[in-house]
């Protein structure tokens, strides 16, 4: 990839994708294409086809999904699994026949069984039951990454997929009934502070653990990835250390400033108990997170406020 390579950015209006862009601009990156969902629907078989004719993009990163928090997948099954499927099958079917160099795809560490050992290292996909509230998101998932396994098997393509643990960053979902855990607590510990109220009410028991991985830190990963790594193993992408909801609950906030108590919602799912990632591989390729959890909540919370008040 050089700064005048032809890059298709799909998803660049999501938190992953546009942290994709700002980095390209950033590193010179100057031919770089993208469409909104509405001006092309990637579910959409022929007309992604006719965009990948036109276009003939030389690399693409597919951050283009149905995304969203445990409540959200636990409700639309169906349209996490459609979406997902239909993105990836035709964006990785496109990518094949107008001969893309290479392309990026997006997984998730959920698609690891959610009893996997911990710290959970790629060889152990496949090796046992998925947590129900993902299920059908992992599901595409794992078709996601095994159609690029078997493309490149069949083809000779060179497309890699990389599984990152749960994200937060600038641009994120703020909605809380569809958002990840991290971004609505921000809000939720925010409009309390602001509210001056009592507590705040957070999901499920607070014991389960998660990793989580700045997406300024990811969008470094993916572009040392595309530019150092090819092969069809997946790579797993995360800071190398987890806590529990209770204590990420507790950081954000003391970052925002909220001296009320924590009550908890127990009629929510808690999801996997665990799903902290082994990174040795992409250690090993040269890789490592630089930015800590509290730095990365203060950058966020800081974004976040100043986006309030646009
Ligand atoms: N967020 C996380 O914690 C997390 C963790 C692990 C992996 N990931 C992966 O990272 C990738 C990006 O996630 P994200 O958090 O950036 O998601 P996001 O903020 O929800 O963005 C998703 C993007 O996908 C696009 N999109 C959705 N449906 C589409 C369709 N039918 N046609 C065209 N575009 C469509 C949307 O485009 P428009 O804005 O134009 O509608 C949106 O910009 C996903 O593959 C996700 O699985 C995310
Ligand atoms: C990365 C993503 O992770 C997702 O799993 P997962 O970490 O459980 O998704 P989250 O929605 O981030 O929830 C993580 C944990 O935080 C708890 N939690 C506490 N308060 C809240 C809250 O206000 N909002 C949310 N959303 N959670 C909250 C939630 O019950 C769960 O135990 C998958 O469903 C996706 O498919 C994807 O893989």
């Amino acid at each position: 990839m050089n700064i005048g390579s032809k890059i298709y950015v799909a998803g660049h209006r999501g938190m992953v994708g546009s942290a994709i862009i700002r980095r390209l601009k950033i590193d010179g990156y100057n031919n770089i294409i993208n469409k909104t969902s509405a001006e092309l629907d990637l579910r959409r078989q022929s007309e992604v086809e006719e965009f990948f004719e036109y276009e003939k993009p030389e690399y693409v990163f597919l951050a283009a999904a149905k995304v969203g928090g445990i409540v959200a997948n636990n409700i639309y099954p169906a349209e996490f699994i459609y979406d997902n499927l239909m993105i990836e099958t035709n964006i990785i079917h496109s990518a094949y026949k107008f001969e893309v160099k290479k392309l990026l795809f997006l997984g998730s560490s959920c698609i690891y069984p959610r009893r996997a050992e911990q710290p959970i290292k790629e060889e152990y996909l496949l090796g046992g039951y998925l947590e129900k509230t993902n299920e059908a998101y992992a599901i595409a998932k794992i078709s996601g990454l095994k159609m690029c396994e078997y493309y490149n098997k069949q083809y000779g393509t060179d497309f890699i997929s990389v599984m990152p643990t749960n994200l937060y960053g600038p641009n994120d979902n703020y909605d809380l009934q569809t958002s990840h855990v991290l971004p609505a607590l921000i809000r939720k510990f925010y409009e309390a502070k602001f509210n001056k109220s009592k507590y705040v009410e957070i999901w499920g028991s607070g014991t389960p653990k998660r990793e989580f991985l700045h997406v300024d830190d990811l969008t470094d990963a993916c572009l040392f990835l595309m530019q150092n790594y090819s092969g069809s193993e997946t790579v797993n992408i995360g800071v190398g250390n987890d806590i529990s909801i209770n204590e990420l609950a507790l950081l954000i906030s003391d970052v925002v400033g909220f001296t009320g108590k924590i009550a908890y919602d127990r009629t929510k799912p808690d999801g996997t108990p665990r799903k902290l990632l082994d990174v040795s591989k992409l250690n090993n390729l040269g890789w490592k997170a630089s930015i800590d959890l509290r730095t990365g909540i203060k950058m966020t919370y800081k974004d976040y406020i100043s986006n309030l008040y646009v």
